[in-house]
């Protein structure tokens, strides 16, 4: 039986990831979020008694485009589920020569380029301004490449994800272009997915599993969805060993966040709360309540 306080793990699943193998007691539940509608059911289970909710970041079926994404319904819908660590697992395309197709990079750093999408919970009426400096949780890297010890993983600590709109590819000239910015990753989801997580006070670590060479490299094919899949298949028994061993791991945390993930609205919020939005207040109970009750 789980301890209420204990942690909740919370898995957003990308591309070939729709469904979390090896949870016992899964039941997929439908969560309403004053945000909208979330990409689909939560999956709700437990992994050695420690409580996990897995979300498919494109819905069952892959129906959603990374545009089309309504990411702040899904990271309320996680917090509102009682999540408290947040693992994105990700494809990506490798910049680096070092990141072979096969590698997982515990990425460090984002640059964001994405341009249609709601980056933000706040707002008019209750503006706030998190601090994205250090926007993973390092507890969470930590678990993670302990976890993919004895996995037969590749895995990297630490690399800058580079976030396209999408939803095609890159050209040859933004691929180099991004290699000269020095980032070793590139991937369409993960912004504004980790600035809508520190802003939801969530540890939030990020798995880039690459699955190609985007278009930059001289001796491999310009990245397709066929390649993506083919790998990502190859890959599935990893990730699924890698959920199966870092789960234990931060379940079992106790006490607070050390980077202080849990306390980022601490000194975000600018609005003098006398012109605090009522409304604004109420649809932001789950991601802010900590600081918006008064
Ligand atoms: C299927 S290739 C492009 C697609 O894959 C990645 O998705 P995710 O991060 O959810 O694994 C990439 O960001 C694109 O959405
Ligand atoms: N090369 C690439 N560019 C963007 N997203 C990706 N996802 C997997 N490979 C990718």
């Amino acid at each position: 039986m789980s301890n209420p306080t204990s942690p909740v793990i919370g898995i957003i699943g990308g591309s070939g990831l729709y469904q979390m193998d090896g949870l016992t007691d899964v039941e997929w539940k439908k969560v309403t979020s004053p945000f909208g509608e979330p990409s689909d059911e939560l999956c709700f289970g437990t992994l050695g008694g420690h409580r996990v909710v897995f979300l498919p970041r494109h819905g069952r079926g892959h129906r959603l485009a990374p545009t089309d994404i309504n990411f702040r319904a899904n990271i309320d819908a996680l917090k509102r589920s009682g999540v408290t660590d947040l693992l994105s697992l990700s494809a990506v395309g490798g910049l680096r020569e070092e990141y072979p197709p096969g590698t997982f990079v515990v990425v460090d750093q984002f640059i964001d380029r994405t341009f249609a999408r709601d980056k933000s919970f706040f707002g008019t009426g209750l503006v706030a301004h998190v601090s994205m400096a250090k926007p993973v949780c390092s507890r969470l890297g930590n678990a993670v490449i302990s976890a993919c010890e004895g996995l037969g993983v590749v895995a990297r600590r630490g690399g800058t994800y580079l976030a396209m709109e999408g939803p095609q590819f890159s050209s040859s000239a933004e691929s180099h272009m991004y290699r000269s910015w020095g980032c070793d990753v590139i991937g369409m989801t993960n912004m504004p997915e980790a600035k809508l997580a520190r802003e939801a006070e969530l540890c939030y670590a990020t798995v880039a599993m690459v699955t190609d060479f985007d278009c930059w490299h001289p001796d491999h094919d310009a990245v397709t969805v066929d390649q993506v899949v083919s790998v990502l298949l190859g890959n599935a028994g990893k990730a699924k060993g890698l959920v199966k061993n870092v789960v234990p791991l931060l379940g079992s945390h106790t006490g607070p966040c050390a980077q202080g993930c849990h306390r980022a609205l601490d000194h975000a919020i600018i609005t003098a709360p006398p012109a605090w939005d009522a409304a604004m207040v109420e649809k932001l109970s789950a991601v802010a309540g900590r600081v918006l009750r008064r």
